[in-house]
């Protein structure tokens, strides 16, 4: 786990809004979410499902489907080659360019996605030629085996159709694909969600390798948070359409500020040290298109208050003691800490 945070940002978003339908009912599923991923840094994106994270990363690269709909923000990218662009403000042409060159999204479910018909090599080939048309056939073919090598899978595979590789094998050929053309960025929702849990581990680990090989930046969302402490240097936690909490991957989860933090680091079996019981946390996230004001795990929170009806989430540092700078977190219990007010005392006992 590495501070990233005096390395130079790759990716910011800023502001970023997404509402699904165009009428009075649409819901606005992101509201004006800030995000930045520093060169290098693997970020970890969490939350329940249903609470906006592949909505950020698809609108942030363009790639939302509709009715999705991008209604306000930035996305600066630093590209390969050094400049800096809103990827919100390319043509479609530009944009098609960039993508993979610049930053290379995995989907969920990634590996159904090789076309059934073409062998794995003709895919990768291709995929490479898109954006390399002065490539000849022993170049491209070097590159595809140099890719199949990358991610621990033999080269003669690229003979193979999908349905002759394990779901695995298919996810990593998705990875070697996306790593094709050396993006700075990679973005990957759930890539191991489909997987049995050795291969999951074994998947998460070449990624690591491969990151620390390569130089790119990850953001990597799962709902398993001690997934992602492992492999995290940096945590970012989602709630209805908002980053709620954003800190070092190691403070977050030793000082989990906010309390639907603590409820999902509460939900998994701790890695090291003495059990604990495992909680859930109670209710369900709200229905974006009636969402009122104020803060939205309000309902489901412990230490709910009056105010909370009418805050409007905004991320700041606790000023707690040990707690860093690049630790923030959007909750009023904090704000109200400041003003003398104290913590709740469950909570101030808890993890802090
Ligand atoms: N096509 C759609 N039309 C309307 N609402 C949608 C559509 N797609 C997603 N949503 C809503 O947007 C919100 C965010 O969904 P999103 O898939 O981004 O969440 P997520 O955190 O990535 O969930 P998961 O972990 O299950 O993938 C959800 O409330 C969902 O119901």
């Amino acid at each position: 786990m590495t501070d990233f945070s005096n390395a130079e940002p790759v990716l910011e978003i800023k502001n970023l809004s997404v509402d699904y339908g165009f009428t009075e009912s649409a819901a606005h599923v992101l509201r004006g979410v800030n995000l930045t991923l520093h060169e290098g840094e693997v970020l970890g994106l969490a939350g329940e499902s249903g609470c906006g994270k592949s909505t950020l990363v698809y609108g942030a690269t363009r790639l939302l489907p509709p009715p999705g709909l991008i209604t306000g923000g930035e996305v600066w990218i630093k590209g390969t080659n050094g400049e800096r662009r809103d990827l919100l403000k390319l043509t479609d042409k530009a944009l098609r360019e960039q993508r993979w060159v610049d930053e290379a999204v995995v989907f969920q479910g990634a590996m159904n996605s090789l076309n059934p018909v073409y062998r794995v090599g003709h895919q990768i080939k291709d995929a490479i030629q898109a954006h390399r048309p002065d490539w000849d056939k022993q170049k491209l073919q070097n590159r595809a085996v140099e890719l199949m090598d990358m991610v621990g899978i033999s080269p003669d595979r690229l003979e193979s159709f999908p349905h002759q590789l394990s779901g695995g094998m298919r996810q990593r050929v998705m990875i070697a694909m996306a790593l094709a053309l050396e993006p700075k960025v990679l973005i990957m929702d759930e890539p191991t969600t489909a997987l049995d849990v050795v291969m999951q581990r074994q998947i998460v680990q070449q990624i690591t390798d491969l990151r620390k090989k390569l130089g790119f930046a990850v953001i990597f969302i799962t709902h398993d948070m001690s997934l992602l402490i492992e492999i995290a240097d940096r945590i970012a936690i989602m709630y209805a359409g908002q980053i709620i909490e954003d800190g070092p991957a190691m403070d977050l989860y030793n000082h989990a500020r906010h309390p639907y933090t603590r409820g999902l680091i509460n939900s998994f079996p701790p890695l090291h040290g003495p059990r604990r019981e495992l909680g859930g946390i109670p209710g369900t996230p709200p229905d974006m298109a009636t969402l009122g004001d104020g803060c939205p795990f309000a309902d489901r929170c412990a230490y709910v208050h009056e105010a909370c009806h009418s805050y409007e989430v905004s991320l700041k540092e606790t000023g707690l003691l040990g707690d860093r700078k690049q630790h923030v977190v959007g909750c009023l219990l904090y704000e109200e800490l400041k003003k003398g007010k104290g913590l709740p005392e469950a909570l101030a006992k808890e993890r802090i």
